[in-house]
């Protein structure tokens, strides 16, 4: 396999090729059956802090579009929920599909969203870099937001409208004043499990965080996702019309609710 992605030679499915954890026991995503979730009270609210100045640039690395913060200081942290200590927030990226009915990488009941937002974030409390971090068992923390079609979400067209500036894998634009708070829910209650990166290296290293609630995001601004191209400058140009793996065996884990 050449480099992964999400086509059929180079897809989810060829991913343990190269990357065997990819059949590890704590893999992501999962489909969530909410009726085997468990109550834990020890939970505690989530307790996002964003400064808005510590966003830098949007890029399109071929596989998604990501807004990167300024993660060398604790500027912008997530604490609380299932966590212990600070998270530093590193960077969002998202996760769609070739239409409206499918695109999450979560599942509820079996039923999926047309996309998903991930906020990542790395233990700065115990570790020194994210890279480091990203090899621990309790290295990351993933908050996953669910965009669900109705209404055009105005907050999310700051970065839908920015999009056709970095159209081609490896562009960056300035992207600064932005505080991703503005793209959670009124709710913040979620289910949270021990899980992985979803793209290679596929690192058994995340606490993931899945909120209950969805954002709403509409047709016309999913399509713009879609228009982004996988491929460089220099290579026949080929669109990044999906981009999520299916969920993964839960293999004994819980999944607990606040
Ligand atoms: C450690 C991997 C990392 C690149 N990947 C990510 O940052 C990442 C983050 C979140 C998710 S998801 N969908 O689960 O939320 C998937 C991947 C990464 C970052 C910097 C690096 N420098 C050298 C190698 C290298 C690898
Ligand atoms: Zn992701």
């Amino acid at each position: 396999m050449l480099h992964w992605g999400y086509d059929e030679h180079n897809g989810p499915a060829h991913w343990k090729e190269v990357f065997p954890v990819a059949n590890g026991d704590r893999q992501s995503p999962i489909d969530i059956k909410t009726e085997e979730t468990k109550y834990d009270p020890s939970l505690r609210p989530l307790n996002p802090n964003y400064d808005p100045a510590s966003a830098k640039i949007i890029l399109n690395n071929g596989h998604s579009t990501s807004v990167e913060f300024d993660d060398t200081v604790n500027k912008s942290v997530l604490t609380g929920g299932p966590l212990s200590g600070t998270y530093r927030l590193r960077q969002i990226h998202f996760h769609w599909g070739s239409n409206d009915e499918a695109g999450s990488e979560h599942a509820v009941d079996g039923m999926k969203y047309a996309a998903e937002l991930h906020v990542v974030h790395w233990n700065s409390e115990k570790y020194s870099s994210f890279v480091e971090a990203a090899r621990q068992s309790d290295g990351l923390a993933v908050m996953a937001v669910f965009l669900k079609i109705g209404e055009c979400n105005p907050q999310l067209k700051k970065i839908t409208d920015r999009l056709d500036t970095i159209r081609i894998k490896g562009k960056r634009a300035l992207f600064t004043n932005f505080d991703p708070s503005c793209l959670l829910p009124k709710s913040l209650d979620y289910w949270t499990y021990f899980g992985s990166l979803t793209v290679p290296p596929l690192l058994e290293s995340v606490i993931w965080i899945v909120l209950r609630e969805p954002i709403s995001v509409c047709s016309e601004q999913l399509a713009k996702f879609r228009s982004l191209l996988s491929t460089a400058e220099d290579e026949v140009a080929c669109c990044l019309l999906r981009n999520y793996r299916p969920p993964q065996p839960l293999k004994g884990r819980e999944v607990r609710r606040n």
